[in-house]
């Protein structure tokens, strides 16, 4: 499966408190794997409620979202679940690891309870060796660098080789120094793997490295550019 995506009058709105919110609008995008897109915009203008659609991890309150023509949110939890640990992997700015289990057990642990076709500790460790930190496979969270952590992270959004990664401001809890060298890795992943990304970031520095930058305002798209590389 390519799993190319086609945004279609994708529309969120929220409800709380009587009060409706339309957090994002008439958004009609295409990406086709591979692709690296950033996605930039002011504080509230969308972003990650765009992000969490495209993961299946929330559904569009209008339009629809199809996966290679396939409307995937409304089909059972289970094959919901299962395309999405199929096709996508998340990383946050938040790192969200498991306190309590060293760096490798924090990589295999999306492979938990999971039938795949190959050795899980082995790619466990190859993904772990991708992203530089063999050495620290035994280390708990709580004893490596935020830079470190954000890379465990990454291995972990990428052990079971999603089609897909997403990655809602991940730099954004890191030194500008530490943020440019995890870009760079999930740049080299995108490369490497033939994963796509989007990179949510306030950073136009960052998001001008991508080949498509997508800026959002108020819940809409404001523009969609693609351009070389500047890296
Ligand atoms: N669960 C929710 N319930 C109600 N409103 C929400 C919810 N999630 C987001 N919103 C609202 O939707 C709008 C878009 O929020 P979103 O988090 O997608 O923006 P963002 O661009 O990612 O912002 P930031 O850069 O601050 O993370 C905002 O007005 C926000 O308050």
């Amino acid at each position: 499966m390519s799993t190319n995506i086609e945004c279609i009058d994708v529309g969120k709105s929220y409800l709380g408190d009587g009060i409706k919110t339309n957090a994002v609008k008439n958004i009609n995008l295409k990406f086709t794997k591979g692709e690296f897109i950033s996605i930039v915009g002011p504080s509230g203008s969308g972003k990650s409620t765009l992000l969490s659609l495209l993961g299946t991890l929330d559904f569009p309150t209008s339009g629809k979202i199809l996966y290679d023509g396939e409307e995937i949110v409304k089909k059972s939890k289970k094959t919901i679940s299962d395309f999405r640990f199929e096709h996508i992997g998340f990383i946050f700015q938040q790192f969200h690891l498991l306190p309590t289990l060293t760096a490798l057990e924090n990589v295999l642990s999306p492979l938990f309870a999971r039938k795949v076709s190959y050795n899980k500790i082995e790619r466990a460790k190859e993904v772990l060796a991708q992203v530089g930190l063999s050495d620290k496979a035994n280390s708990l969270p709580s004893q490596l660098s935020g830079g470190q952590q954000q890379r465990i992270a990454i291995a972990r959004a990428i052990v079971h080789k999603p089609d897909w990664l997403l990655a809602d401001e991940p730099t954004g809890n890191l030194d500008s120094e530490t943020g440019d060298t995890i870009f760079e890795l999930i740049q080299q992943l995108n490369q490497q793997e033939g994963c796509g990304v989007f990179f949510v970031t306030h950073d136009p520095k960052l998001a001008t490295k991508a080949n498509r930058t997508i800026t959002m305002k108020d819940g809409i798209v404001i523009s969609d550019k693609t351009g070389e590389r500047i890296c």
